[in-house]
């Protein structure tokens, strides 16, 4: 049974889920070192943000063959020593959203009414009804600065509060800015502009310290900022000066440069400052999406399938996916055997999409047929994850050609490996569902299944040769279970495909290829 080491606290629904195909280990509040030491037994792991999977860690991993992060953000992850390493790292992308951008609202409205410090006022005894007037958010302007997933929750609730809304997204289309009521503006102008601003984007190299001194500057001293998305992208020292020079009116912080926050300067303002401990993913129903999503997507992969949302792989809709799942092993098939075909040193792989393939997404067939290529070397090395990343570092050139009309098959794919001296082509079709078809070899037209244990020829059309290798593999005691011949014209040359029952034995193929007419034969072994 596969072992799965679940780091952080994760809600029962996805440990019991997983319980039905792993061992469950529940360890949290490892050390970095502990989690080294151990993680060699684990085939998945499966964290929050709370577990810092490094470079280290990914190292000493040598089972792991996934890593699930149940929610959003995978920063806490070296995600490229994984992809390397041939491990899939997936989340759930959208399990949290809502939670998030209602944090991020209730923030926005805990600042204007002033509700944790009215509260404790309260509590205290007091009754201060003068000190905690607020302001409505009704008519004021709210600036979202990344317009995603929960960027967008927060515009459209917002908008249904009466705000007018402005954002700020690099990578979105006016249109669609448009149809959630914002306005599309730059950086700079939803900064002066803005009554509330609240942060949704990622934080990347170019997002570290987007807020800093200089664009807090250019904010009213009227304005509230929220951060609900990532630590380090609002500059937390340039964030205190503001809020003490006046120069804005207020935060609300759920997540920091580093957590948890300990005893930060933030901690001890006399300015309106709410800080929640990342609390933007924890609700009860985001819990249970982002937990049972990320373990049925361990479960797939531990059960050999593929992953819906892993972010170092292409991502597929489940109904895309399964429409090409059988066009993705043919073309791992046809990848394997051409690899085999063109022995190693292959320059360059022409991945030809034909018919009604032509107009689909051609990453996830493109990704398998180089891991087929990349199999016979590799083994259990290469997969989905890294075989782009492989074939890459053997400096394999891929180009993808599409061709819409219809041959004899809905749809084909062929693909072309060119070697130091010579291309080998073949081609592959999917009949009824999902039966596999190798229809071509050289442009030889052939019609077979692909098996485990394959002899396949090159050779002069004549007669008696096909009864040669008969009686030669006779010989050796291998049965075969069907044989087909391709040829381009009478007494030309002409491919012959073997299935064979059995693997063949040492000296055959020296054999063969000793027979008069034989211009070469290989061994390939597919499935
Ligand atoms: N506080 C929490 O507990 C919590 C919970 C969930 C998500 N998050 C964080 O919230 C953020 C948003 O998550 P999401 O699910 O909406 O992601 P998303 O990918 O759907 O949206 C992010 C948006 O940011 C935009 N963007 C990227 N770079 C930008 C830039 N330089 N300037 C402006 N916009 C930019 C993208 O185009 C995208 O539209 C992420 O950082 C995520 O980690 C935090
Ligand atoms: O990226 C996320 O999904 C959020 O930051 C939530 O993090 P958490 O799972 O640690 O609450």
């Amino acid at each position: 049974m596969p072992k799965v080491l679940v780091s952080d606290p994760i809600d029962p629904s996805g440990i019991d889920l997983l319980g039905q195909v792993a061992q469950v280990d529940v360890k949290t509040k490892l050390s970095p070192e502990e989690l080294i030491q151990i993680i060699p037994e684990y085939d998945a792991l499966m964290i929050r943000s709370g577990t810092q999977v490094t470079e280290a860690v990914i190292e000493a991993a040598t089972q792991l063959k996934i890593i699930g992060r149940a929610g959003v953000g995978v920063d806490n992850v070296d995600v490229p020593t994984a992809t390397k390493k041939g491990i899939v790292v997936v989340n759930s992308p959208e399990g949290n959203t809502i939670a998030a951008a209602e944090h991020a609202l209730a923030l926005m409205l805990s600042l204007s009414r002033h509700i944790p410090d009215a509260n404790q006022s309260v509590k205290a005894g007091k009754w201060e009804r003068k000190k905690f007037t607020g302001v409505e958010v009704y008519k004021k302007t709210l600036g979202v600065v990344g317009l995603g997933k929960i960027g967008s929750h927060v515009a459209t609730v917002a908008r249904a509060m009466g705000m007018k809304l402005l954002a700020y997204d690099p990578f979105l289309s006016q249109e669609r800015a448009e149809q959630l009521g914002c306005r599309l503006v730059e950086l700079d102008f939803l900064f002066q502009e803005s009554d509330y601003i609240t942060l949704h984007l990622p934080k990347t190299p170019e997002t570290q310290n987007l807020v800093n001194a200089e664009t807090l500057g250019k904010m009213k001293s009227t304005a509230r900022i929220i951060n609900c998305a990532r630590g380090g992208i609002i500059d937390e020292d340039a964030l205190g000066k503001a809020l003490e020079s006046g120069q804005i009116a207020a935060a609300a912080l759920d997540v920091y440069a580093s957590e948890p926050l300990g005893d930060s300067p933030l901690c001890h303002l006399e300015q309106d400052i709410i800080l929640t401990p990342h609390l933007g993913a924890s609700t009860e129903e985001a819990q249970t999406n982002v937990a049972v999503d990320v373990a049925e997507q361990i479960r797939d992969v531990l059960l050999g399938l593929p992953a819906r949302s892993a972010v170092n792989i292409p991502g597929l809709r489940p109904d895309v996916l399964e429409k090409l799942k059988p066009y993705m092993l043919l073309a791992e098939t046809l990848g394997n055997l051409v690899g085999q075909l063109a022995g190693g040193r292959i320059e360059s792989l022409d991945v030809r999409l034909q018919g009604e393939l032509a107009s689909n997404d051609s990453q996830p067939i493109v990704v398998a047929a180089l891991k087929g290529l990349l199999s016979p070397a590799l083994r259990e090395r290469v997969n989905y994850v890294n075989a782009g990343i492989e074939a890459k570092d053997r400096g394999i050139r891929v180009v993808e050609t599409r061709d819409a009309s219809v041959r004899d098959y809905s749809g084909s794919i062929q693909l072309s490996a060119k070697g130091p001296s010579e291309t080998r082509s073949v081609t592959g079709a999917i009949l009824g569902e999902d039966e596999l078809r190798i229809t071509n070899i050289d442009d030889f037209p052939i019609n077979v299944v692909p098996t485990r244990h394959m002899l396949l020829t090159v050779h002069r059309d004549m007669p008696g040769i096909i009864g040669q290798i008969g009686s030669q593999l006779g010989s050796f005691n291998v049965n075969i279970a069907s044989m087909q011949v391709g040829r381009k014209m009478v007494r030309g040359s002409a491919v012959m495909v073997l299935s064979l029952d059995d693997p063949l034995p040492e000296g055959v193929l020296s054999e063969i290829t000793n027979v008069e007419g034989i211009r070469d034969a290989y061994i390939v072994n597919l499935q």
